[in-house]
């Protein structure tokens, strides 16, 4: 399968792999031609002790020399344009993994993204500047070697032949022992690499917590593996070179002393045996390298693989064949219908049937217990998952049926974990946007109550840490939510954006931004009854199934889910509450009962 893929990926550059291998094969006839020449000399020149002629024979080996070294120089031209296979492959699959939902990332790991991205890439671009041509070469040099000495003398040739025919089992064994070992190499090169990942990620963490032994215990238990898994690899690929460097000496031993009886009998001259012990060490290093070279085709048919499993795998957000244009108009309104999910490799359903309304222009609050399903609710809308049975509709039209950039662009998302990138305040905000202006910064960074941007050293030009660490969480968060009102959009997803910011700040913001989102279509999950205040309606999920719709002040009266979320103690509700109501409403009044749906 690796191989077969291998092969497509070289392909385009076949007409440079022919370039190496007339190099390849050029060197191998004249380095054929020299050990004839050789014999020629001992068995004519030297012989006859004719110093003119030897000197001619010198001139030839020394020009069969100089044409082999420029054949060789020759063949590695094309492989500077490994650099153009690697850049090729590693933006194909970079493409192919900004197009993975995130439940893909969440599960495989930034590591083995890094892994593929850099490593596998590189082992696809070693072999094909060095392994590719070579194998052909070697293949090609071993049946001209094999010929050579048959001709000089039939029977030592074909002893020697068939005295080194197990090899190519051995050869091929290794080659298949050695492909399961490097699977397992690269696998804990990449656990590696997520792991120093995380670490540096978490450093904040992991520091706070006092959790620095435990993460050098997990690194290092990692890197042992790595280490185990690699020396594997060293093991095999070493016991395969000593049987193939090992074992072809012994034969060649018990040639040259067959070889000595037969110029003793006068049936070889001492020229033929020099020659014939020449094209047999063409036989054994071939055969060394042959081992080499299906080490290094495993090798990189391994990363084919690996890079395959991306470039294969399924549940990628695709787009419609036949796009519908975002809807133009001002006013949309959103709508779960039947809306069934999963998350991929899980077991368990996360959402059951939701059904729910967002008039055009309504703010709606999503609250429900922590796991309740939320987040991943939000996440269907801008196609960041797409559900397992159901449709989400903007303006009645399927999201699937929108093209997903356009469907982005026109669906602004904040979420609770604010990341901002290694760059200036105002290039965060404008998120690669030309058309907002430095007014429009701030007046947003005023809705957001981020006066605190003009404090920083250089204001708005202010370079933050990575991700945005040298900010506070809750300046992040404002960051955030101010990026995503500067897109305008029509629509808007607010995943808890206000959680790491004080009562009062948050008070104040949501005022203004309750203003700044006149006309557009919000859905916000919410944790406290300030933030569920601000919509104009509240749906209650539980466990992944909509329980209970209506107003903030209707929930409290009618929804024992609503008030055990929103109250620290729904046994003493608060003055809002009306009496009379007891803790299983929930279950007495379904959605469609308590609301109000629209
Ligand atoms: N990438 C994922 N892969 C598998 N399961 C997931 C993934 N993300 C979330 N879940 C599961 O889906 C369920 C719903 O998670 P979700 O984040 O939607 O809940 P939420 O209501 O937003 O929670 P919170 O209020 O804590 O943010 C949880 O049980 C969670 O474990």
């Amino acid at each position: 399968m690796g191989i077969r893929r291998l092969e497509s990926w070289i392909r385009p550059y076949r007409a440079r792999v022919a370039l190496m291998i007339v190099g390849d094969v050029t060197a191998l006839v004249v380095g054929m031609i020299v050990p004839l020449v050789i014999a020629a000399a001992i068995d004519g020149s030297v012989a006859r002790d004719d110093v003119a002629a030897l000197w001619t024979n010198v001139v030839i080996l020394l020009v069969l020399l100089l044409v082999q070294s420029a054949a060789f120089a020759f063949r590695f031209v094309p492989t500077a344009h490994a650099a153009q296979l690697n850049r090729e492959l590693r933006t194909g699959l970079f493409d192919r993994l900004l197009r993975q939902p995130p439940a893909y990332h969440h599960r495989t790991g930034a590591g083995q993204a890094v892994a593929r991205l850099v490593g596998d890439v590189e082992q696809i671009g070693f072999w094909y500047s060095n392994t590719s041509a070579f194998l052909i070469s070697t293949i090609v040099s071993l049946l001209a070697a094999t010929v050579m000495m048959v001709a000089i003398q039939p029977i030592l040739g074909a002893v020697a032949v068939l005295a080194l025919s197990p090899l190519t089992w051995v050869v091929w064994r290794a080659r298949q022992r050695m492909g399961t070992a490097i699977t397992e190499a690269r696998r804990c090169a990449g656990e590696l690499a997520t792991a120093s990942e995380e670490s540096a990620v978490g450093v904040r963490v992991w520091k706070g917590v006092g959790g620095g032994p435990a993460v050098r215990a997990r690194f290092d238990r990692l890197s042992r593996l790595a280490r185990d898994a690699q020396i594997v690899v060293v093991d095999r690929m070493a016991s395969n070179l000593g049987v193939t460097q090992g074992y072809p000496m012994l034969v060649l031993a018990g040639l040259i002393v067959a070889g000595i009886a037969l110029v003793a009998r006068g049936s070889l001259s001492v020229g033929d045996l020099v020659a014939f012990a020449a094209y047999y060490s063409r036989i054994q290093f071939p055969l060394v390298m042959l081992g080499v070279n299906l080490a290094g085709l495993q090798v990189a048919a391994v990363a084919a693989d690996r890079l395959g499993d991306v470039f294969d795998t399924d549940g990628e957000i695709r787009s419609p064949d036949r796009p519908v244009a975002f809807p133009a108009h001002d006013g949309l309104s959103l709508r779960f219908d039947d809306v069934h999910f999963a998350y991929p490799g899980t077991e368990h359903p996360v959402l059951h049937g939701v059904e729910l309304q967002i008039e055009p222009g309504e703010v709606l609050a999503l609250v429900g217990a922590t796991g309740s399903g939320k987040s991943t609710l939000l996440s269907l809308v801008n196609r960041l998952a797409d559900p397992s049975a159901g449709r989400v509709l903007i303006d009645g039209v399927d999201v699937r049926d929108l093209e997903p950039t356009e469907l982005r662009a026109h669906v602004g998302v904040a979420f609770e974990e604010a990341v901002l990138f290694s760059t200036s305040v105002a290039d965060n905000l404008h998120a690669g946007r030309t058309r907002t202006t430095d007014v429009e910064v701030g007046e947003v960074l005023s809705v957001v109550q981020a006066d605190f941007v003009h404090d920083l050293p250089d204001g708005a030009n202010t370079i933050v840490g990575e991700r945005g660490q040298t900010l506070s969480g809750g300046q992040r968060q404002r960051l955030a939510l101010g990026r995503t009102l500067l897109g305008g959009s029509r629509i808007l997803l607010l995943d808890d954006p206000t959680s790491a910011l004080d009562v009062r700040t948050e008070e104040a913001l949501l005022k203004r931004l309750r203003q700044t989102v006149a006309g557009s279509t919000v859905l916000l999950t919410a944790r406290r009854p300030t933030t569920a205040m601000l919509a104009d309606r509240v749906a209650v999920l539980q466990e992944g199934r909509v329980v209970a719709v209506g107003t903030h002040e209707e929930l409290l009266r009618g929804s024992a889910e609503y008030r055990r979320v929103m109250i620290a103690d729904d046994n003493r509700p608060t003055r809002e509450l009306a009496a009379g109501h007891d803790q299983n409403e929930d279950n007495a009044h379904p959605a469609d009962e308590t609301e109000v749906a629209r």
